[in-house]
C-alpha cells in the first residue's frame, strides 16, 4: 500500500502509530516482539515520535537492518542513530541488538549477528537515492550473496562501491521473513527511483526485489 504525506511530521506520526499498534498486538500474542530498523537521515522523525508512544517497551527487541561499520560512537553509526533518537524516554526499556559487537573484526561482528534468533515482526526500510534499501548497493561484489533467496544467513558483509565504509547488512531473505515491511522515504527523486524499481527485480535497483514479492504484506510511506 502507498501511504503518502505532505510533511515528514505527519508520515512520522501516522507510521509510528501503525507500528506501535503492530507492535503491541504481536506482544499481546506472544509475549514479546521484533522491529528491525534502518539507519540514515529518513527514519530520525520516526523514532522520536515512536519513542514518545506508550507501549510494552521491555518486550519489544530492536535491532538493525544495516550498520557501517564504524566505532558505535560515530555519527556514521546506525547504532549511535537509534540510541541517540529511539531508545530514549520509555523506550529506553526496549531490548537492542546491534551489529558492531567487536570493533576492531568484521568478520567476528558478522559471526555474532549471524547467531541471532526470531524472526521481526516489522522492519522498516530506507532506500538510497541509487535505489540500494538495507546496505544492498548496487555493483557490491556481495550484492548476490545478499539477494539470493536461500542465503542461510540473516547478515552478509558488504563492501559497497560508492558509498563510505564497510557495511553489515540484512540479507534480502532476512528481510522477507519479516510479518510486515515498511518503506520509508521521501522526495521526488526517491519517487521515481521507486516507480523504476516496480516494473520488476533489477540488481541494478536492489528495493526492487522487495517491492516486487508477494509473500510479505509492504507498505510505503512517503512524505514530500
Ligand atoms: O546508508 C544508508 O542509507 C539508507 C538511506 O539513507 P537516507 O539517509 O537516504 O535515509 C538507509 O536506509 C540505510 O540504513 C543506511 O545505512
Amino acid at each position: 500500500m502507498w501511504r503518502e504525506f505532505e510533511s515528514s511530521v505527519d508520515c512520522a506520526r501516522a507510521l509510528a502509530t501503525d507500528i506501535g499498534t503492530r507492535l503491541e498486538r504481536v506482544v499481546e500474542r506472544n509475549g514479546s516482539a521484533g522491529l528491525a530498523v534502518s539507519g540514515g537521515r529518513s527514519p530520525i522523525a520516526l523514532f522520536e515520535t515512536l519513542s514518545g508512544l506508550d507501549l510494552p517497551w521491555a518486550a519489544i527487541n530492536i535491532s538493525l537492518v544495516d550498520e557501517r561499520f564504524v566505532p558505535t560512537d560515530s555519527e556514521d553509526s546506525n547504532e549511535h542513530l537509534v540510541r541517540t533518537h529511539l531508545l530514549r524516554g520509555s523506550a529506553a526499556h526496549a531490548h537492542f541488538t546491534g551489529l558492531v559487537t567487536d570493533a576492531d573484526d568484521l568478520a567476528h561482528s558478522l559471526e555474532t549477528a549471524n547467531l541471532a534468533e526470531g524472526d521481526p515482526a516489522v522492519v522498516v526500510l530506507g532506500m538510497g537515492d541509487d535505489g540500494h534499501t538495507a546496505s544492498l548497493f548496487p555493483g557490491a561484489p556481495q550484492l548476490p550473496q545478499g539477494l539470493d533467496p536461500r542465503s542461510p544467513q540473516r547478515y552478509v558483509h558488504i563492501t559497497p562501491p560508492h558509498a563510505p565504509h564497510e557495511r553489515i547488512s540484512m540479507t534480502l531473505r532476512a528481510i522477507l521473513s519479516a510479518r510486515r515491511i515498511i518503506l520509508l522515504i521521501s522526495g521526488a527523486h526517491k519517487r521515481e527511483v521507486l516507480g523504476r524499481a516496480a516494473t520488476g527485480p533489477d540488481p541494478a535497483l536492489p528495493v526492487s526485489y522487495v517491492i516486487n514479492q508477494t509473500g510479505v504484506p509492504f507498505d510505503v510511506y512517503w512524505h514530500a
